[in-house]
């Protein structure tokens, strides 16, 4: 049997990048050879092993044809008679198609390494369109090498066009599509994940709020980019430090659209609920937050009584975080004209101020003063409300 390392890992040390996970493919063996020296298998549909020691993934090397619609009817050949070439035109782009054989030569029929000089994003076969999930993955490929100048093919943009269109993303699962949404969010350019989407009509399905609405596409796209000017000084690094986390980027991505069209896009999308509370936190509360050109008591008391500030500190910071980059989009893009006059640093911190003088008052004090049942509730707010106005 013969063993080569295959897609990320050499794709990743040809760009100059950190490899953090090996997968290998493994030639002329059979499941049994494999068990026989010690691996232990986890794949379900074909056979993957993981090595005893390392715990990295060997594959064998298989083929694969589809069969009927949706994401499962794969016709999966992983017998000793598959070749290298074979297992490498299954494969979705050029530059994730390049092996290195145990003496480091490399394998490269489909010319992934011109690609990656080049800078394409090429897919190898039609077999492409066999796998709709792998619209999302170019595009998230398209959004961590923006960096590096990386752009899609013309007929690989036109083959996830034409996937788009046919309704096959339809059939993927929302954890699926979720799970290339949340890593192209986490890269350093975001935008570019949902502009590729746009570009061949790959936004229908899953982001329907998004690509029915050019305003609230365009918000979302300034909004995220305006993150990176706050988080990245260096945008072209890797790896720099993603100092804006998952829950802000979100908000970012949803901050063009109502309530409703949040609610719909997370439950579409199953989003955690960690990071769709912020979002849906922010929706519902940007405009009487952002859109003033003073804050008053009663707005602030009902946003800290309707977001639990009071017992949830750590997720208003995250709201608090997330509103940022809404507040300090450059003027010609706020989208009301009080939003141009805000100065966001000093208006976070009288909000924060806020909450911590309207936190002190002391519910026992209350009761001790002799009121009773929804009295209680009313003194409460009452008491909060005049120490946010003695503040503000
Ligand atoms: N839908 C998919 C998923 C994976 N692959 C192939 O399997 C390899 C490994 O897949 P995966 O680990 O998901 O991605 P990586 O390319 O390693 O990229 P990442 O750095 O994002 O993990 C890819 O390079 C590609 O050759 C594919 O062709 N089509």
């Amino acid at each position: 049997m013969q063993v080569y390392l295959v897609g990320g890992a050499v794709r990743d040390t040809l760009l100059g990048r950190t490899v953090t996970e090996r997968d290998y493919v493994v030639v002329g063996a059979t499941p049994a050879q494999m068990l026989a020296k010690g691996f232990t298998q986890v794949g379900k549909d074909f056979p993957v092993f993981l090595h005893p020691k390392t715990s990295e993934e060997y594959a064998l090397a298989r083929t694969e044809r589809k069969m009927g619609s949706g994401y499962t009817g794969f016709e999966c050949d992983a017998s000793t008679s598959v070749t290298l070439e074979e297992d490498l035109k299954r494969r979705d782009l050029t530059v994730n198609a390049i092996a290195r054989d145990q003496d480091g030569e490399l394998i490269d029929p489909y010319h992934g390494q011109k690609d990656l000089q080049q800078k394409i994003l090429r897919h190898v076969s039609e077999a492409f369109s066999e796998d709709p999930l792998r619209v999302f993955r170019v595009a998230r490929f398209a959004t961590r090498y923006a960096y590096l100048g990386f752009t899609i093919a013309e007929e690989t943009l036109s083959l996830m066009t034409d996937m788009a269109k046919s309704g096959e993303l339809t059939s993927l699962s929302a954890e699926r599509v979720w799970q290339e949404t949340k890593r192209s969010l986490l890269e350093a350019t975001p935008e570019v994940f949902f502009k590729t989407l746009k570009a061949c009509n790959g936004l229908d399905d899953w982001f329907a709020e998004l690509s029915q609405s050019e305003s609230a596409f365009n918000t979302a796209i300034q909004t995220l980019k305006q993150i990176q000017r706050q988080t990245h000084s260096q945008p072209q690094e890797q790896d720099a430090s993603p100092s804006a986390p998952i829950e802000v980027r979100f908000a970012a991505f949803c901050s063009g659209l109502s309530l409703n069209d949040v609610q719909q896009m997370c439950k579409r999308l199953k989003v955690q609920n960690t990071v769709s509370d912020i979002a849906e936190m922010v929706s519902a509360h940007k405009t009487s937050l952002l859109n003033c050109d003073k804050l008053d008591a009663d707005t602030l008391l009902t946003v800290f009584n309707k977001t639990d500030a009071w017992r949830r500190p750590e997720r208003f910071r995250l709201f608090l975080n997330a509103l940022q980059p809404i507040a300090m989009q450059p003027s010609d893009l706020a989208q009301a004209g009080a939003m141009s006059s805000l100065h966001w640093p000093e208006r976070e911190a009288l909000i924060t101020q806020a909450l911590v003088a309207a936190n002190a008052v002391d519910v026992q004090h209350i009761i001790a003063q002799g009121f009773k049942g929804p009295e209680i509730r009313e003194a409460l707010n009452n008491a909060k409300l005049e120490k946010i106005s003695a503040l503000l």
